[in-house]
């Protein structure tokens, strides 16, 4: 993993294509340009009109409606639209892939395998799972390489996903959707319990704004504790929850709740979930 709290180097001028300007990469482009990429070598594919606007607007990167046109001459190609158009949207670029760039895919599910086939058969290949704190630069990433990424492009592929927070590489790609179910989706997670804490919060007769601000504040205190302290979950757990306090009386209600294995299988069905993603879109 990538040393936390420290800065990745800024990339240099050579040209990143983006395909698909959407949600993920907008939060991965904000990475690249905050972290010192000039923004003039960032070319964004994405057919939405207000989209690349926007994009142009926020960022000062080049936009263009079609595929073909981002990605001409640029040695990276950063593929982030949805599993269910990428192999259509492959297909339209799989002649210039013959130039041989370096194919970083965000996809969920979809498989280096596929992307390579897709795209021609001999690419290099890096399939990601980055995460939404991206766009704060405090995400995390999850990244495997195909046989046929050297050591220079698993370099640049790290470094590209790093200006998004930490990297992890993953040595076996059929862990790439356990990947995507704990940190890719687990965003979204925490901010269900945000949202479950805040109306428990408010229907114990707490202000919303102010069961907002305990439950966000909550959430963010502890996830400083778990990446900083260097304690494990279970320690910073048992030290909040005094015997016979007020913690081991909702704690024993979420154990006896089942919450534990609710939890197991919620990250099974994301995993499901990712590869039916790939065999649906083949
Ligand atoms: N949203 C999230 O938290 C995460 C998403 N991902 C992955 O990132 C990918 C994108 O997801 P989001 O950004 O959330 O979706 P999104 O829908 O916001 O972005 C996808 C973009 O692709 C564009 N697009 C469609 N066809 C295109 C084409 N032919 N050429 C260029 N662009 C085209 C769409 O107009 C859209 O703006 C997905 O594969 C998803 O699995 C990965 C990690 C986290
Ligand atoms: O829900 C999804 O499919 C995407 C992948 C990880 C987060 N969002």
């Amino acid at each position: 993993m990538s040393t936390p709290g420290s800065q990745p180097p800024a990339l240099d001028s050579q040209a990143i294509a983006f395909i698909g300007g959407g949600n993920m990469a907008r939060s991965l482009i904000a990475g690249l340009v905050s972290r010192g990429t000039p923004p003039g070598s960032i070319r964004v594919a994405e057919p939405v009109e207000a989209l690349r606007t926007a994009l142009h607007a926020d960022y000062g990167v080049a936009t263009f409606a079609d595929a073909s046109e981002a990605t001409a001459g640029a040695p990276v190609w950063v593929f982030a639209v949805k599993p269910q158009v990428m192999r259509t949207v492959c297909k339209t670029v799989a002649d210039a892939a013959a130039a041989d760039p370096l194919i970083v895919s965000i996809a969920a599910g979809i498989t280096s395998t596929q992307l390579d086939r897709w795209l021609g058969d001999g690419r290099a290949v890096v399939r990601t799972m980055p995460n939404t704190p991206a766009l704060l630069g405090a995400g995390i990433t999850g990244l495997f390489a195909n046989p046929r990424v050297d050591a220079d492009q698993r370099t640049l592929a790290e470094r590209i996903l790093a200006t998004a927070g930490e990297t992890v590489w993953i040595a076996d790609e059929a862990l790439m959707d356990a990947v995507t179910a704990v940190s890719g989706s687990g965003p979204a997670y925490a901010f269900l319990l945000a949202e479950a804490m805040q109306a428990a919060g408010e229907a114990q007769g707490l202000p919303a704004d102010t069961a907002r601000t305990l439950a966000a504040q909550t959430l963010l205190g502890a996830a400083r504790m778990l990446v900083e302290s260097g304690e494990s979950a279970e320690v910073l757990r048992k030290r909040v929850t005094s015997p016979g306090g007020t913690t081991q009386a909702a704690i024993e209600t979420f154990e006896a709740g089942g919450f534990r294995a609710l939890v197991a299988d919620a990250i099974e069905a994301a995993t499901r979930r990712g590869r039916e993603l790939s065999a649906a879109n083949d």
